[in-house]
C-alpha cells in the first residue's frame, strides 16, 4: 500500500541502482514490491514499429531485481510517459507537443497499489525538476505527502547538492525518509577517498543534528553493470 518516492541530489546520481536495489532487498524479506518511474526522458523509439520504448530505467529496476519484465511494464502502466528528447520532462514533453498530465502519473500509482504492497516511485534528475512548466518535482511529493528518499555520493560538489536539496524539503514542510549514500563516485576519476570519506562524515552529522529521524544507508558499486550484485541491506523498519 505504501508509496516511496525516490529521488537524489542531481540526474545520474544513482536514482535507477537506488530504486531497484532496494525493490530487490524488499522481495528477499517477502515483500510484494514494484517501481514506477515518474516520466522518462531520453526513451529510443523501435525501429520497426516507431513507437515509443519502455522506459529504461524501468528495464534496469527489473534487471537489478533479477525478475523479467512484468505485464504493468510492457503496458506501461509502471511510466506512462515517455519522451525522445534526454532533457528535463517539461522541455522533453513540450517538444513532442504532450501535455503531462499529474492526475495519470497519480491514477497508475494507485493501480500499481492495488495489487502491490509498496510502490517505489524513480523521479526524474533532482528535487526541483519541472515535471510541467507550472510544477516542481518536490511540489508534486508534497501535495501526494510521500515518504522521501534522496541519494546522494561523494562526486565533489555533494554536500553543497545534498544540503540544499535538505534545504527544500524542509521549505516545505517535509521530513526526509532515508539518505542514500551511492559509493560509485569514491574512485579517484570522480573525487578521492579523503574527499568520500570527508563527506560521509560531514552529512551523517549534519542528518543527526537536522533530521535524526532519517534512515543512512549505503549502495555498494554493483559489479558488471548491475548483473552481479553486492549486498544492500535495509534497515529494520525501513517500510
Ligand atoms: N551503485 C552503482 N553501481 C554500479 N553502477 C552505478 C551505481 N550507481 C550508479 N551507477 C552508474 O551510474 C549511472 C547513472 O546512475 P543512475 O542511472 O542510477 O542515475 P539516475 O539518478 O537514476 O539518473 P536519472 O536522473 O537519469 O534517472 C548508471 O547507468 C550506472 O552506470
Ligand atoms: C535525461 C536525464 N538522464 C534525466 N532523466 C532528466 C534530467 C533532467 C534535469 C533537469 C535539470 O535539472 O536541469
Ligand atoms: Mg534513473
Amino acid at each position: 500500500m505504501s508509496v516511496l518516492f525516490i529521488s537524489g541530489i542531481d540526474t545520474d546520481i544513482g536514482k535507477t541502482y537506488a530504486t531497484g536495489m532496494i525493490a530487490k532487498a524488499l522481495m528477499q524479506h517477502g515483500v510484494n514490491v514494484i517501481t514506477q518511474k515518474l516520466v522518462q526522458t531520453g526513451v529510443a523509439r523501435d525501429l520497426i514499429s516507431g513507437k515509443i520504448g519502455i522506459a529504461d530505467d524501468i528495464i534496469t529496476h527489473r534487471q537489478l531485481m533479477g525478475i523479467p519484465l512484468q505485464p504493468c511494464d510492457i503496458d506501461n502502466t509502471t511510466c506512462p510517459y515517455r519522451y525522445e528528447k534526454p532533457a528535463s520532462p517539461h522541455l522533453s514533453a513540450a517538444l513532442a507537443n504532450d501535455i503531462l498530465n499529474t492526475d495519470v502519473i497519480t491514477s497508475v500509482t494507485k493501480i500499481l497499489q492495488a495489487d502491490y504492497e509498496v510502490v517505489l516511485l524513480e523521479g526524474a534528475g533532482g528535487l526541483l525538476v519541472p515535471i510541467t512548466e507550472q510544477l516542481l518535482t518536490l511540489d508534486y511529493i508534497a501535495e501526494q505527502g510521500y515518504p522521501l528518499i534522496l541519494v546522494t555520493s561523494g562526486r565533489l560538489g555533494s554536500i553543497n547538492h545534498t544540503l540544499l536539496s535538505l534545504e527544500a524539503i524542509k521549505s516545505r514542510g517535509l521530513d526526509v525518509h532515508s539518505v542514500i549514500y551511492n559509493h560509485i563516485h569514491d574512485n579517484a576519476a570522480q573525487t578521492d577517498e579523503q574527499i568520500a570519506a570527508s563527506t560521509i562524515k560531514f552529512l551523517q552529522n549534519y542528518l543527526a543534528e537536522y533530521h535524526p529521524t532519517a534512515h543512512w544507508l549505503a549502495l555498494p558499486v554493483q559489479e558488471d553493470n548491475g548483473f552481479s550484485h553486492t549486498d544492500f541491506i535495509l534497515p529494520q523498519n525501513f517500510v
